[in-house]
């Protein structure tokens, strides 16, 4: 799978919420509390493996942080697109708003 620039990621659909972060892209979501971190956790486990491409999750008390990179091309692809704006339809659909992180 070929790796995108960031302006090709930028142009995908539905990835507002997220930013380069080295050789792959990251969000931040404020979850609040660490039960719906949980929850959004949940979401983002089912939608990787569906996919079968997973990401790096950071789950804390007020926020969940991921991080996308296609390990295999050794940067960002589809793959990293399309799961990023799934997660972040997920979130939304939880309620669940990004941030730019700290
Ligand atoms: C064998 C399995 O299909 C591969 O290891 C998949 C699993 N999930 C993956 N996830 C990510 N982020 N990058 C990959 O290259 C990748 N490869």
């Amino acid at each position: 799978m070929d790796i995108m620039t960031n302006d090709q990621f930028r142009a995908s659909p539905g990835v507002e919420d997220w930013h380069p972060a080295g050789d792959g892209v990251a969000a931040q979501f404020r979850t609040g509390d660490f039960a719906t971190g949980a929850r959004l956790f949940s979401a983002i486990a089912d939608l990787a493996e569906a996919a079968n491409h997973h990401p790096d999750v950071e789950v804390t008390y007020p926020h969940v942080r991921v991080s996308l990179v296609t390990h295999s091309a050794g940067g960002v692809t589809e793959a990293d697109a399309a799961l990023a704006a799934s997660i972040s339809r997920a979130a939304h659909q939880l309620g669940i708003e990004a941030e730019s992180a700290e």
